[in-house]
């Protein structure tokens, strides 16, 4: 089943198109990950995927609340608790038991120190845990191990792995090798032309 599905879409930032004509599917049990050069414009297209900017151009068709996003800034509350973070996410997004997710990021000797207190890795596990309570199907994702040691990219992997195996799908932005079947997607061909800018764009909008 097609969980998200993008047509003929250009993404700009600061309103400059940065990769356009952009066309693929992502369906229940895929992982796309994107590949291409520093500044080519993943962490643009992962944006606009998840409805925190507007396509320039073309569409991207989801049902509502499919998608589930983490990016760099792992936006956590850091005077809130690790489990208070989990269920104050679960909370907004729905969902209701945050043990798995507790669990799985190897978070439970950590479940009641403030989230500011904890490492760069353990913020990161904390983030992707957060992905596991909104019960969306199609998570995207920037760099997600960053930060993250070995044992915790086994973890991560793990949670991706059981996530397609529940139905989901994931859409990763990563330098690394992850070791998933995954389909690699190389941006790099749909670099814009740079000599288009629109001069209707309203800068105060991203
Ligand atoms: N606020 C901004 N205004 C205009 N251009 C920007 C702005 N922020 C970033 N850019 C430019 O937009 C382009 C796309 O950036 P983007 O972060 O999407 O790339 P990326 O492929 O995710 O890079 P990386 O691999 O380094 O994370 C880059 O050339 C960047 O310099």
């Amino acid at each position: 089943m097609k969980l998200i599905s993008v047509k003929n879409l250009t993404v700009a930032r600061g309103g400059m198109p940065v990769l356009e004509g952009l066309n693929f599917d992502v369906s229940t049990g895929e992982i796309l990950v994107l590949r291409g050069p520093n500044g080519v414009g993943k962490t643009t297209l992962l944006r606009t995927l998840a409805g925190l900017q507007p396509p320039y151009e073309g569409t991207v068709d989801a049902a509502p609340d499919t998608v589930a996003y983490a990016a760099h800034a792992d936006g956590l509350k850091s005077t809130l608790t690790v489990r208070e973070n989990l269920m104050f996410w679960a909370g907004v997004y729905g969902g209701r038991d945050i043990e798995p997710a507790l669990r799985d990021f190897n978070l439970d000797s950590l479940s009641e120190r403030p989230a500011g207190n904890l490492s760069a890795g353990q913020k990161r596990r904390l983030g992707l845990a957060r992905l596991m309570v909104t019960h969306r199907p199609v998570w995207v994702l920037d760099e997600p191990t960053v930060s993250l040691d070995v044992a915790s990219v086994a973890l991560f992997a793990a949670a991706v792995k059981a996530h397609l195996a529940s139905g989901g799908a994931a859409i990763i932005a990563t330098h690394i090798q992850l070791g998933f079947e995954e389909t690699v997607f190389d941006v790099t061909p749909y670099k814009a032309r740079m000599d288009v800018v629109r001069d209707d764009f309203d800068e105060a909008f991203l």
